[in-house]
């Protein structure tokens, strides 16, 4: 199947002053993608975003937005994106339900309904008159997100949006960013300097490293790359594997009479595991081999030989 491109880069490259923040980055994201763009600080995952939204210029190269370029066609697609780079500062005195009103006044939107649709998206409805300056981190963020998602983008562009916060803010937030792609259909462009965080949500990645793009890969890629599995040990391996490849169309290598892996669909471990039980299977063991992710990323940005992954 052949997705609408939303995203392709040609050559992008940064320089600020002597340094050179991208080096010819050709990076491509389809419609329905989340991609996660990893790299460690200072790979130029912030520069590469700005340059996207129009916030600052590329040096070189030039991208497209939807299948379209140039500066004037450029900033029309821009409409179609929202982003949490360069948000409006909040009204600390002001409810988020407020914060969203004035926002949208300035927009020269006026819709009550819309005020409401937008803070539910956000998993902020029921703050009442609690003050943004009373707010968690993850929800002055959530709320800068509701204030993004006012011109209804349908290309959403976060930079590390679970940085800095609690274990349930980061959940909280990767929920909002699967439930905005998954159900509202939008596209995602998020940052982070972990691949272990962003392989929670992500669906396709691209790994920035000193400025150069890399490696961009799929999710199903990197779990081959980095050998992750489930591995359960029941009673009975064959009736087990029947089991769950009924539920849910996984495919599942049978090890022996007593041992299967899966190699797909990691994050419904939780579900794997409720179905044979109810099913009446007895799990002696059931582990998700997950821990290569960070030594894959070491590897993939330590090694020398980097270059051959890019284009020159
Ligand atoms: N306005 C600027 N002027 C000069 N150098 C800059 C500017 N912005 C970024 N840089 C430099 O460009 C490089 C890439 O920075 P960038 O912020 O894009 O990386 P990043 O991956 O987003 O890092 P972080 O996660 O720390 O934000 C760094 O060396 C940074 O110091």
């Amino acid at each position: 199947m052949n997705n609408k491109v939303v995203l392709e880069t040609f050559q992008i490259s940064k320089q600020y002053g002597n340094t050179k923040a991208l080096h010819d980055v050709n990076l491509k994201i389809e419609e329905g993608q989340i991609y996660g763009l990893i790299g460690l600080n200072g790979s130029g995952k912030s520069t590469f975003m700005r340059i996207v939204c129009g916030l600052i210029s590329a040096t070189e190269g030039h991208i497209e937005l939807y299948g379209k370029s140039g500066n004037a066609d450029l900033q029309k697609q821009r409409s179609r994106l929202g982003q949490t780079i360069e948000t409006p500062a909040l009204y600390l005195e002001m409810t988020a339900y407020e914060n969203v009103m004035v926002q949208m006044t300035l927009a020269g939107i006026s819709d009550k309904k819309k005020v409401k649709e937008v803070l539910r998206r956000v998993g902020l409805t029921d703050t009442g008159n609690k003050k943004a300056k009373n707010f968690s981190l993850g929800m002055k963020q959530r709320l800068a997100l509701a204030i993004a998602l006012i011109t209804e983008p349908k290309f959403l562009i976060l930079d590390e949006p679970t940085n800095g916060l609690d274990p349930v803010g980061i959940i909280e937030t990767r929920d909002i960013i699967k439930t905005l792609a998954q159900e509202y259909g939008l596209t995602i462009l998020l940052s982070s300097h972990l691949l272990d965080e962003l392989s929670q949500i992500a669906t396709h990645y691209g790994i920035l490293h000193q400025g150069k793009l890399v490696t961009q890969l799929s999710g199903d890629e990197l779990l081959k790359a980095t050998n992750q599995y489930i591995h359960i040990i029941c009673d009975d391996a064959i009736a087990s594997a029947e089991i769950l490849n009924a539920a849910f169309s996984v495919k599942c290598e049978v090890h022996s009479n007593t041992e299967l892996r899966i190699n797909e669909k990691l994050d419904r471990i939780a579900d794997f595991n409720k179905v044979l039980v109810l099913s009446g299977q007895r799990i002696e063991h059931l582990s998700c081999n997950q821990n290569k992710l960070e030594d894959y990323f070491l590897k993939i940005t330590q090694s020398s030989k980097y270059e051959r992954f890019t284009k020159s």
